[in-house]
């Protein structure tokens, strides 16, 4: 079979081509191997370097700080009503068995003079999701970032998850997905305030 040869590439996906995680493809052959699989068939001839490539993308976010991702995004303004960010999606592996669990997650923070450009919640989201981990260290973590970030006079973060490890092995349960949740500052000290997030990002993972 002829290799394809590869698109062309734009600045952007020079910028984000995944390089291998270094030393992944020759594990992932041994893993073939101990798996019972023939790392030599025809059809995983390249699958070490695959695994590799998208072990170094789904893992991005060890290599990523935060001011990396957030940039000039952080900027002066007046006001102090709530912001609320929802329905970011996000992708993570759990660390526990390096299975993927995934699903949405809501930011909101009430801000105190300074507020954050809109995209850089999605890639705090993503910076802490994109390593091995467990969705109450990322909730908790997006939530340390806004406040570090930002000072402002609340913060609040909802993850709603499924996890694989739940689904496809261990307890077999197809339906379940979790909520974790972070509150800080006013989310935490008013219970209108935390309602009125609350009401604004209700409805399930599952249920809609
Ligand atoms: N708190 C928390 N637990 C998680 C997360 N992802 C996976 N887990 C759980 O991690 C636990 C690991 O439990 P262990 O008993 O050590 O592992 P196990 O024998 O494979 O457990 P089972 O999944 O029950 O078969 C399981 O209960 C998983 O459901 C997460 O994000 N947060
Ligand atoms: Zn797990």
């Amino acid at each position: 079979m002829t290799e394809r040869p590869d698109p062309p590439q734009t600045p952007s996906d020079l910028q984000s081509a995944p390089q291998e995680a270094p030393g992944l493809a020759d594990l992932t052959g041994q893993w073939l191997s101990a798996i019972g699989e023939d790392p030599a068939r025809e059809g995983l001839q390249r699958t070490p370097h695959r695994v590799a490539k998208a072990w170094s993308y789904l893992t991005e976010g060890y290599g990523q700080t935060l001011a990396d991702v957030v940039g000039e995004g952080v900027f002066a303004a007046e006001g102090s009503e709530m912001v609320i960010v929802k329905d970011i999606e996000f992708y993570s592996m759990c660390e526990h068995h390096m299975l993927p669990f995934y699903g949405r997650a809501h930011v909101a923070y009430i801000p105190d003079r300074r507020i954050l450009g809109l995209s850089k919640f999605a890639r705090i989201v993503d910076l802490y999701a994109r390593r091995l981990q467990v969705q109450e260290r990322i909730t908790t973590q997006v939530a340390d970032a806004v406040e570090e970030l930002l000072a402002p006079k609340g913060v609040a973060v909802l993850m709603e998850g499924v996890h694989l490890c739940m689904a496809m092995r261990g307890v077999q349960k197809q339906n379940s997905s979790t909520t974790t949740s972070a509150m800080r500052g006013l989310f935490r000290s008013d219970p209108r305030t935390r309602a009125e997030f609350m009401s604004a990002v209700q409805g399930t993972l599952r249920g809609r």
